[in-house]
């Protein structure tokens, strides 16, 4: 699936336009999460559609659901924009940008110079480099462009083996262990287990996907996460507010 969704994304390079400049206010991811509003820091995303589960989303508003985020007090919000595979679009990044006050994430597979400079021209405050798809030299290269257009890099991985390597080149200010294994799309929060001890002390750490109940968050937190990133469990719940709320066991049955 990864090998696909690559394969597109060099499509979509070789056809990519640069919008021009959208002029918005920056907001400091990275701030955002060092400093979080509760416990842990949340990084809530809008998907509204995965490789994995489908549809999650049939009525996906992006407007509203960033307006919800906001109100129950997320850290910062994450936009799928792929098209093809999440039913995501660079313009719900961009309404979300207009909407809210939160820094945001583009949530994409960025494999490409000219996707790092589309990001920063089309608002978002953080970006998405996923080490399993990059070589360690393109990684630092895109990581570089990125910080120095003013972006926060959230520097995504899955292995041991690739975050130990990608180390050797760079010490990412944010690392996020993706607990989700992108070739067969099993979750397992013990991932950010195995991988918290080889964090470096100046690094971030954020624990991703497959985080659905209090207790994954209780436990993630315990390894060392001081942020989650999290998808599926709001976008499934009677309404994304409401499974912020939920998660953060701020209320019991709605
Ligand atoms: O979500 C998928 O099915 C997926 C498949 C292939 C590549 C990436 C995928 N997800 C991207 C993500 O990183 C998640 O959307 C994010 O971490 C939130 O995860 P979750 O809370 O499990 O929705």
């Amino acid at each position: 699936m990864l090998t696909n969704i690559v394969e597109t994304k060099k499509v979509e390079v070789k056809n990519l336009t640069l919008p021009s400049q959208k002029q918005v206010q920056r907001y400091s991811f990275y701030e955002a999460l060092a400093n979080p509003k509760r416990h842990i820091g949340v990084i809530a995303e809008m998907k509204k559609a995965s490789p994995s589960k489908g549809i999650l989303k049939e009525s996906f508003a992006p407007i509203d659901i960033g307006a919800e985020y906001e109100k129950v007090g997320v850290d910062a919000i994450s936009v799928l924009t792929d098209q093809t595979y999440f039913k995501g679009s660079k313009h719900d990044l961009m309404m979300v940008k207009e909407t809210t006050s939160l820094p945001v994430l583009r949530k994409d597979f960025i494999i490409d110079p000219i996707q790092v400079e589309e990001s920063a021209r089309i608002g978002a405050d953080a970006i998405l480099l996923i080490a399993e798809i990059l070589t360690d030299k393109k990684l630092a290269a895109l990581y570089k462009q990125a910080t120095d257009l003013g972006l926060d890099v959230l520097v995504e991985v899955h292995s041991l083996d690739r975050l130990s390597q990608l180390l050797q080149t760079i010490t990412p200010k944010i690392i996020g262990v993706n607990n989700r294994n992108l070739a067969t799309f099993e979750t397992d929060i013990q991932t950010t287990k195995e991988l918290s001890a080889h964090i470096p002390s100046s690094s971030l750490l954020v624990s991703e996907s497959g985080i659905l109940t209090a207790e994954d968050l209780r436990q993630v937190k315990e390894f060392g996460a001081k942020a989650v990133l999290v998808g599926e469990a709001f976008m499934k719940d009677q309404t994304p507010g409401i499974g912020v709320r939920r998660l953060f066991g701020e209320l019991e049955r709605v």
